[in-house]
C-alpha cells in the first residue's frame, strides 16, 4: 500500500531533495515542466506507475523506443535522472524511479502555478519496460470521447478523471503532425475541421505549412502556455482545443458540462487535478517485494 509517509524514517528529506533538483532544472528550461508531467502520464498508463518508461536499451526495444513514446521530450527523462543522484547522495538504495517521477510530476505542476497535492509514496520499481507494450495503451490524437473513455478505465480512471487530466495541455507542446488532418484533410466536404475555431485554424496553418520540418512544434494552450491554469479550458469552449481528443471534450454533450464547470470555476479544476493525480499514481504500482529499488533509474539493477 502507499502512503505519503513512506520514506519518513530511511529518507526524509526525499520530498525536498527532489524539489530541490526539480526547480534546478527548472530554471535552465521550461521544458522541464511540460516533458515531467507527459512523462508520469505515459509511465503509468504502461505496466503502471514503475519508472518501466525510464530503461533505456540499448537494441532500442524498451519502452521508451515505442512510436507512441518517441515525442517524449529529454528534458523529463534528465530531470528524473538528476533528481535520482540528488536522492542517492543522501540515502542510497532506498527510493523508487517510479516515486521520484510522481514527487516530480506534482514539482512541476505548482512551478507553472498549478496547484499542489500530496503524492503517495512506496512505488517499487518495474523489471519489464517493452516497446511492444506500449501500443493500445496511450491515448491516440484522434480518439473519440469512447476510446479516451476505455483507454482512462483500463486504469480505473473515470471519464471525469479523464477529462481532468487532460488539463495538462495547458502547458508544452504539440508537434504539427498530430492534428495536420484537422487542417488540411478533415473531410471529403472540409478541409479544415468545422469544430475549430477559424481564426485559430488559420493560425495553425501559417505555423505549420504542409510539408513542414517534422520538429516544428505549437503550443498545446495558445493563449497561456507557460502556466498551470484553467484556460485549457476555456479554449475548448471557444472552438481552440488543439488535438481532436481535446475539442472532443467540448463537443461531446456527455462531457460539456464537465469542461464547462473547469472553464468556470478554476478552483473546481485545481481540486480536480489534485485527486486525479493521486488516482493516477495508484495506477499499476508493485510495492512489498515487487519489483526492485532501481539504482540507475536508466537500467534495471545487476
Ligand atoms: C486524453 C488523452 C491524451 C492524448 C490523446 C494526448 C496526446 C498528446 C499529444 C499528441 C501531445 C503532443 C506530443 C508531441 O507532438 O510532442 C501531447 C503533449 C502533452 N501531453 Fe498529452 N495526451 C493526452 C492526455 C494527457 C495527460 C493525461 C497528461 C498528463 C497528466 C498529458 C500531458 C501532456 C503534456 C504536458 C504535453 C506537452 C509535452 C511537451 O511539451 O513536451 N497528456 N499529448
Ligand atoms: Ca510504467
Ligand atoms: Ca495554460
Amino acid at each position: 500500500q502507499l502512503a505519503e509517509n513512506f520514506y519518513s524514517s530511511r529518507c526524509p528529506n526525499v520530498e525536498s531533495i527532489v524539489n530541490q533538483a526539480v526547480s534546478k532544472k527548472f530554471n535552465q528550461t521550461f521544458v522541464t515542466i511540460p516533458a515531467t508531467l507527459r512523462l508520469f502520464f505515459h509511465d503509468c498508463m504502461v505496466e503502471g506507475c514503475d519508472a518501466s518508461i525510464m530503461i533505456a536499451s540499448p537494441n532500442g526495444d524498451a519502452e521508451k523506443d515505442a512510436p507512441d513514446n518517441l515525442s517524449l521530450a529529454g528534458d523529463g527523462f534528465d530531470t528524473v535522472i538528476k533528481a535520482k543522484a540528488a536522492v542517492e547522495a543522501e540515502c542510497p538504495g532506498v527510493v523508487s524511479c517510479a516515486d521520484i517521477l510522481a514527487i516530480a510530476a506534482r514539482d512541476v505542476v505548482v512551478l507553472a502555478g498549478g496547484p499542489s497535492f500530496d503524492v503517495e509514496l512506496g512505488r517499487r520499481d518495474g523489471l519489464i519496460s517493452e516497446a511492444s507494450r506500449v501500443a493500445g495503451n496511450l491515448p491516440e490524437p484522434s480518439f473519440n470521447l469512447n476510446q479516451l473513455d476505455a483507454i482512462f478505465a483500463k486504469n480505473n480512471l473515470t471519464q471525469d478523471d479523464m477529462i481532468t487530466l487532460s488539463g495538462a495541455h495547458t502547458v508544452g507542446f504539440c508537434h504539427c503532425s498530430r492534428f495536420a488532418n484537422r487542417i488540411y484533410n478533415f473531410s471529403s466536404t472540409s478541409k479544415v475541421d468545422p469544430s475549430l475555431n477559424s481564426t485559430y485554424a488559420q493560425q495553425l496553418i501559417q505555423a505549420c505549412p504542409q510539408n513542414v520540418d517534422p520538429r516544428i512544434a505549437v503550443v498545446l494552450d495558445p493563449v497561456t502556455p507557460q502556466t498551470f491554469d484553467n484556460v485549457y479550458y476555456k479554449n475548448l469552449v471557444v472552438g481552440e482545443g488543439l488535438l481532436t481528443s481535446d475539442e472532443v471534450l467540448f463537443t461531446n454533450s456527455a462531457s460539456q458540462r464537465t469542461v464547462e464547470n473547469f472553464a468556470n470555476h478554476q478552483n473546481h479544476f485545481f481540486n480536480a487535478f489534485g485527486t486525479a493525480m493521486r488516482k493516477l499514481g495508484r495506477a499499476g504500482v508493485k510495492t512489498g517485494s515487487q519489483g526492485q529499488i532501481r539504482k540507475d533509474c536508466t537500467a534495471f539493477n545487476s
